[in-house]
């Protein structure tokens, strides 16, 4: 399978190649030229599979003509031993035809576990076989960080570096990130945003000397491996909710468009998945442009749900190259505008393309606060902040036939300040209240810019 990128100037790559690049060289995202297909009757033959079989049957449609089978499943056979829940990815039921789908049982309790967990030793092998080294560097608002640090700690041949917006972040995100820094795993806040800590990576990606020179990589949803790993829990929930005839409606907290692209992706491939849900909190540009067609990021707002306050989502772009039927050259001028201009207008033809196969909601902190308080009196289910807006987005939808599954992002923990705010106590992951430690550590604050980022990379040990 050949993957092409969205801004169409650079050539067409194999799997192996698109993972370890993260992102083209010419800008772009990387996508694959048509989308593999599972039948009725595969889908129906994975009924009660493991996840790792899953995981398996997705990713051999993307990736088989670089890795054999047998490697390929002995990988993820693996991938998922440190999850703390026997289904890997549960389903909770919280009403009569609705479930959360729970996906922070991973090891940083948070869904880029899914993820990362699965291509860190897909990444590694690649890079053993080719008798390369590489340097990885990251921008999080707090979860891609740590499930980053922890998947790829101790690799061979790979160094990790993750910026993330000085206070931008949760207390137990930022501990969880500082705790998990060794060797080869390394972070630092910038003064500014997830925004600019994401901008900073593209624009190391834009220099082509720095780039070969440390023979630089990403885990962000820029790569696509990291959608491919996404996409199986789609996957896996309409397998365990019987392949419905209606179809599964997902609701899914969102910020870099990773995520829901991923179930996209599912549901190009032929998963039975009757709707897509968009929930933002208040930096809600991608709501504003389901709704209006205008793309245009505003002022970062800091919200209670810090993981989602994302203005310019990098997956977007992957979406924008199929609403404009493939036209790499018109995408790169939306993205010239973005830049230059401050945003751009989808042309009508997207923006009805975009409605059609997404709905979206935008959620404020107190609706989000209040979601949390009424889930747990009705339910005594407890909802991490992110998850709330997507529970509060869910309810706003008029009631279908179809089962309504919401993504559960994060265990509560890590968000406890709000939770027990709300709630008056939060628990822990083991269920246990949490208490939080009394004494934080510190991270480095490096400044906002690239020549910066750039010395600090240049300087890893
Ligand atoms: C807890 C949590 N929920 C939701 C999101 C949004 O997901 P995405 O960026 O893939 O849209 C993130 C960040 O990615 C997150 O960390
Ligand atoms: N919310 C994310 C932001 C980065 O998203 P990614 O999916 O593109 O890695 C985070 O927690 O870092």
């Amino acid at each position: 399978m050949q993957y092409i990128s969205t801004r169409g100037q650079a050539p067409a790559v194999d799997f192996k190649s698109a993972i370890l690049t993260g992102l083209a060289p010419d800008g772009g995202l990387y996508l694959p030229t048509e989308w593999p297909q599972f039948s009725a009757a595969e889908l129906s033959a994975l009924r009660g599979a493991a996840y790792p079989d899953v995981a398996f049957e997705v990713f051999r449609r993307f990736a088989g003509d670089c890795i054999s089978p047998e490697r390929l499943r002995a990988l993820l056979g693996r991938a998922y031993d440190d999850f703390g829940h026997p289904a890997v990815a549960p389903l909770v039921q919280t009403g009569p035809k609705q479930w959360v789908l729970e996906l922070f049982h991973g090891p940083t309790l948070a869904f880029k576990d899914f993820a990362m967990q699965a291509i860190a030793p897909l990444m590694a092998h690649f890079l053993a076989e080719e008798g390369r080294q590489m340097t990885i560097v990251g921008a999080t608002s707090g979860d891609t960080g740590g499930a980053a640090l922890k998947a790829f700690a101790g690799r061979a041949g790979i160094k990790v570096l993750f910026l993330f917006p000085e206070g931008g972040v949760s207390p137990f995100q930022q501990d969880q990130m500082l705790g998990l820094c060794g060797d080869n795993t390394h972070v630092a806040a910038v003064s500014g945003s997830f925004d600019d800590c994401q901008r900073i990576v593209k624009g190391l990606f834009a220099d082509d000397t720095f780039r070969d020179a440390v023979s630089l990589s990403a885990v962000n949803s820029i790569n696509w491996g990291r959608i491919v790993a996404q996409a199986v829990y789609y996957f896996t929930t309409c397998l365990a909710l019987g392949l419905p005839d209606s179809g599964v409606n997902f609701v899914i907290p969102s910020g870099n468009f990773g995520d829901i692209y991923a179930g996209h992706v599912a549901r190009q491939m032929g998963a039975p998945i009757a709707g897509l849900t968009i929930a933002t909190n208040e930096n809600d540009i991608l709501a504003r442009a389901h709704t209006t067609g205008s793309y245009v990021p505003k002022a970062l707002k800091p919200t209670i749900t810090p993981a989602m306050d994302i203005q310019v989502a990098s997956n977007f772009e992957r979406l924008l190259f199929e609403l404009l039927d493939h036209d790499a050259a018109a995408l790169r001028r939306l993205m010239a505008d973005l830049e230059q201009h401050g945003g751009f207008a989808l042309p009508a033809p997207a923006l009805s393309r975009f409605q059609r196969a997404f709905r979206a909601s935008a959620v404020s902190q107190p609706a989000c606060r209040d979601r949390i308080a009424r889930s747990h009196a009705a339910t005594q289910y407890v909802a991490d902040p992110h998850t709330a807006v997507a529970l509060e987005a869910a309810a706003r939808l008029s009631p279908e036939r179809a089962p309504q599954v919401v993504l559960s992002t994060a265990h509560p923990v890590k968000f406890n300040e709000t939770v027990t705010e709300v709630l008056g106590f939060c628990p822990g992951p083991g269920q246990a209240p949490f208490s939080p430690r009394p004494v934080r550590s510190v991270p480095d604050v490096i400044a906002n810019d690239i020549a910066t980022v750039k010395a600090r990379v240049h300087a890893l040990p």
